[in-house]
């Protein structure tokens, strides 16, 4: 518990000094942004730049003109405005330097380190930077794993801390879905033989070092689409303006152009222009802050339109360790005969339920672990497509597998599933277990009882999505009854049972054709057509390099309910983004009736009556409304990088409370803003 406390209390304190040090630094690149060729790429923003590029040159044309006049308002007026932007390029890259300090991090743990290379069954040592895809290394305890790789055959316990943070060791081992690991991470305990399955620089972590550091950030259609509305305001106003200008040489007025440029700054969408990218970084780095890397923020979004989640049993819902409890036979068949047989139809199978088989069979029955080699037998893999696995062994061809799987397989020798069996296997999956048939040739020996538990808590998770509106649909490769029972336990609205890779494939698109947004998490490289079909797929870090690639965003804590949290995140990316464009907007619609009256009022008394806020002059006027315009985009940079508040409601209440809140709060913000500038100004004596 001390310890605990400890950590989360240093956890702490280096975030406050990490903040407190990305300051200086982004100060620095606010400056670095203003380049032309940086700053187009945000059109709202380059907009202001050339807006004060304008006003500086008149302020100092006018000085060296000696025209004293109007000195005192331009100058103040070019300093707000640079700031303007200044101070969104700060809030872009405050949100890009926690990125940065995190790749760094991660830059030192990527040591040059030895690898033990084999060759013709020699070790030889090379450094890791040489090794090339298809390379077997051998990595022992101590040693650090020199790059991502398979392991093709071992077990050992892996500090992978380096890459997730979390200290507590993980299982590498052959076969399954825990085979993949990560160049950087060392091995704690035992040994393993590894393929490599990248080349250097485009290792895991050369690729999380880039995704953090935003080398590759791209806008997303949304952003695109948002950027061009923003846009579209913008030279609506530019227009607005001009005409105003041909209206103020008409009647004569003061109106400058130092001064139209300042009105169309606080007319144009600047506190959304300047904060919109911002935004889309801090919802990456909420995820990052989770361990869960996004390939895009075009992922991250898509997690905010998600309405169905596909989940697997195995492993997501339930804890996953499907382990043997018990041996059941068939009529005339003892207890002892189906345990070996069961065993010698699990000695090569490396998945974790055979091996629960091999130490049931050990513990029970004394049966000792065969030596496969000299026995001059074939074994019959696994797969997610068959469901059954098994040997042929002198003359007898031993299976093990789902129901259905088997009971084609005795038909085709001309056998039956006894009456008893299927009973059997009733019972065991309306338990919620996972029952395995084993048959000899054309003979049903018995059932393997293989049990997993469903997670705390979960049923709890599944009732919030549910009142987020997200429905959450169970997929296994079980049979129907054990999944009913899995189902009704864990509370998911939907299951699919008896599932091929192909039919996980077939239910998302059936879905995406009904216009939903599917999500789904998977570990196996059969997952990955299903994981690349998503319009979210999470890949389990502990997962195959295949279901790495296919997915776009990958939880280096390899936990399948994270999924929950990547959908909170992206929904709440979302809520920001439109709560801040509301509010933004609102606040460009309020400045219009709170400085337009002040402006004209010495030329049009009519206007007075309108001046409701009374401002001094209309010189104050304009000045306060750009001040109050560059100084809202500091004061709502906690807001973006933060996120707003989040709660589970539906789309429709969301949008109505966004609406009361941003957009009543945005049209009332500028009127006492101003209001309060103003009489500072005055009192200073500045206007
Ligand atoms: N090692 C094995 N040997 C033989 N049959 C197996 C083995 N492992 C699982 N099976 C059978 O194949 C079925 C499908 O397994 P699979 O791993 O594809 O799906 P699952 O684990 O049940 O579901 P999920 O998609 O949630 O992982 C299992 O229900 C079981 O009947
Ligand atoms: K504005
Ligand atoms: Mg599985």
């Amino acid at each position: 518990m001390l310890r605990e406390d400890d950590l989360s209390n240093r956890l702490a304190k280096s975030r406050a000094s990490l903040m407190r040090a990305s300051l200086l630094p982004a100060a620095k690149d606010a400056f670095l942004k203003l380049n032309p060729r940086f700053q187009w790429r945000n059109p709202v923003m380059f907009v202001v730049e050339i807006g004060a590029l304008l006003t500086t040159f008149f302020t100092f044309r006018d000085l060296l003109a000696g025209m004293k006049e109007a000195i005192n308002l331009n100058l103040q007026l070019t300093l707000w405005l640079w700031l303007t932007v200044l101070f969104a390029n700060f809030a872009e890259a405050l949100a890009e330097g926690r990125g940065k300090a995190q790749a760094a991090a991660l830059r030192r743990t990527r040591k040059e380190t030895v690898a033990k290379k084999l060759v013709d069954g020699q070790i030889k040592k090379i450094p890791a930077s040489e090794l090339r895809k298809g390379d077997i290394v051998l990595v022992e305890a101590g040693d650090i794993i020199p790059g991502d790789g398979e392991v093709i055959e071992g077990i050992a316990s892996v500090d992978e801390s380096a890459v997730t943070g979390e200290s507590a060791p993980v299982i590498r081992e052959s076969g399954g879905d825990r085979s993949s690991v990560t160049g950087g991470t060392r091995v704690l305990s035992d040994w393993i033989k590894v393929r490599i399955t990248a080349n250097p620089g485009e290792t895991f972590l050369d690729r999380m070092i880039s995704l953090v550091e935003g080398a590759k950030r791209q806008k997303t259609p949304n952003e695109i689409a948002l950027t061009i509305l923003l846009v579209a305001l913008t030279i609506i106003f530019l227009l607005a303006v001009a005409t105003l200008e041909a209206f103020a040489l008409y009647s004569g007025t003061w109106a400058s152009i130092p001064v139209l440029i300042a009105l169309l700054v606080c007319l144009i969408p600047t506190t959304i222009g300047g904060l919109l990218s911002a935004i889309g970084i801090a919802g990456m780095d909420r995820l990052l802050k989770r361990n869960v890397l996004a390939m895009s923020g075009r992922a991250v979004e898509a997690a905010g339109d998600v309405d169905v989640l596909l989940l697997d049993k195995t492993g997501t819902i339930t804890l996953g360790n499907r382990m043997a409890t018990s041996f059941i036979p068939a009529p005339g068949v003892s207890e002892e005969v189906l345990a070996d047989a069961a065993q010698l139809a699990s000695l090569a199978d490396e998945t974790p339920e055979g091996r629960s088989i091999v130490v049931l069979a050990k513990n029970k029955f004394n049966l000792r672990e065969r030596d496969l080699s000299s026995l001059r037998a074939t074994f019959v893999p696994f797969s997610a497509h068959t469901r059954m696995s098994g040997v042929n062994i002198e003359g007898r061809e031993i299976r093990k597998g789902a129901v259905d799987a088997i009971e084609a397989y005795v038909q085709k020798q001309g056998g039956a599933l006894p009456e008893e069996v299927k009973a059997t296997v009733e019972k065991v999956a309306r338990e919620g277990g996972t029952p395995l048939v084993v048959a000899e040739g054309a003979k049903v020996l018995g059932v393997i009882y293989l049990k997993d538990v469903v997670k705390g808590g979960i049923k709890e998770r599944f009732a919030q999505l549910r009142r987020m509106g997200i429905k959450t649909v169970m997929i296994t490769g079980d049979n129907p009854l054990t999944a009913a029972a899995i189902a009704a336990e864990a509370g998911v609205d939907d299951f699919l049972a008896e599932a091929t890779p192909e039919a996980k494939l077939k239910l998302i698109r059936e879905y995406q054709a009904k216009g939903h947004m599917v999500a789904m998490t998977g570990d196996g490289t059969n997952d990955a057509p299903a994981l690349a079909q998503a319009d979210v797929g999470v890949a389990m870090n502990t997962g195959t390099q295949a279901a790495k690639e296919a997915g776009n965003m990958v939880d280096l804590d390899s936990n399948p309910t994270k999924l929950l949290e990547i959908v909170e995140i992206g929904k709440q990316l979302l809520m920001t983004r439109g709560a801040l464009t509301t509010f933004s907007v609102a606040n460009d619609v309020a400045k219009y009736f709170a400085i337009i009256p002040a402006l004209f009022a010495t030329t049009y008394p009519e206007l007075k009556a309108l001046n409701i806020m009374g401002l001094a002059t209309p010189a104050s006027a304009i000045l306060s409304a750009v001040i109050f315009n560059a100084l809202i985009i500091i004061a709502l940079i906690p807001l973006a990088l933060r996120g707003v508040a989040y709660r589970p409601l539906g789309a429709n209440a969301i949008l109505r409370q966004n609406l009361l809140i941003y957009g009543l709060g945005g049209l009332i913000a500028p009127f006492i803003g101003i209001k309060l500038i103003d009489l500072f100004l005055v009192v200073l004596g500045l206007v």
